[in-house]
């Protein structure tokens, strides 16, 4: 059985901009496979959150593949697409998406729920880890920009799932704090066989992870 939890054949993606057609992914190929790290670079533009959107299936293909442990989603429904990705998928967007009225603690509760699990020592674990214990039960409104990202974190990792799809997760952070929290990421996911896929325009936070691919005038070279 392959090992691949993401693979991409010959996809190709675009959107209309008005009465022209502007293509952004042009038949691409691309595999992750469990606990591999990638770095996803280019320029501004170049599709790099579209392909993060196809993978999560907030955006949908024009043509080609788009397998999931080894699944062909070209027939999901809905149901399909929310089970995969509250069992499987991690995600930290630029914008945390935290659920303000609550706190820490139950950010990640909630989230556990949906896919009905408990809080586990691996949660407590994450929390201390990532330097938020002492604000677990602050609402998450109150906390700086740094402290939720963490809270976005642990929360992603939470359910220890196969993939974590982030865009762009320290570019709140301070250069320092940054790196801190990407070695923190990587050793976490690393823990947990949680493979990454992360857009990033930082070289040194690319430079945590084991592979990098450049995505520019539609296509990825590796
Ligand atoms: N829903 C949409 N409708 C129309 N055009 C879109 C849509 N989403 C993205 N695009 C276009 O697709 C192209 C790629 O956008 P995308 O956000 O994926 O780039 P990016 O590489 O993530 O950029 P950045 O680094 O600036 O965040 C852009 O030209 C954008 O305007």
């Amino acid at each position: 059985m392959s090992n691949a939890i993401v693979n991409l054949r010959q996809v190709s993606k675009g959107f209309n901009d008005g009465d022209k057609y502007h293509q952004v992914l042009n038949e691409i190929n691309l595999c992750i496979n469990r606990a591999d790290t990638v770095a996803l670079t280019g320029p501004s533009g170049s599709g790099k959150s579209t392909l993060l959107n196809i993978i999560g299936g907030f955006e949908f293909i024009n043509q080609g593949e788009l397998l999931l442990n080894s699944s062909n989603t070209a027939n999901w429904q809905d149901t399909h697409w929310s089970q995969f990705r509250r069992q499987h998928l991690g995600v930290v967007f630029q914008q945390f998406n935290l659920l303000t009225p609550l706190n820490v603690r139950n950010n990640i509760a909630f989230s556990l729920r949906l896919n009905q699990q408990r809080w586990t020592p691996w949660c407590d674990y994450l929390i201390e880890q990532l330097g938020i214990k002492d604000v677990i039960d602050r609402n998450v409104e109150t906390l700086s920009g740094g402290q939720q990202q963490r809270v976005a974190i642990a929360r992603a990792l939470a359910h220890k799932p196969q993939l974590l799809l982030a865009d762009e997760p320290t570019g709140n952070l301070d250069e320092k704090a940054g790196q801190q929290v990407m070695a923190l990421l990587t050793l976490l996911a690393l823990e947990s066989q949680t493979s990454i896929l992360m857009v990033t325009h930082s070289n040194e936070c690319a430079s945590f992870m084991q592979r990098r691919w450049h995505l520019e005038q539609g296509k990825i070279h590796e």
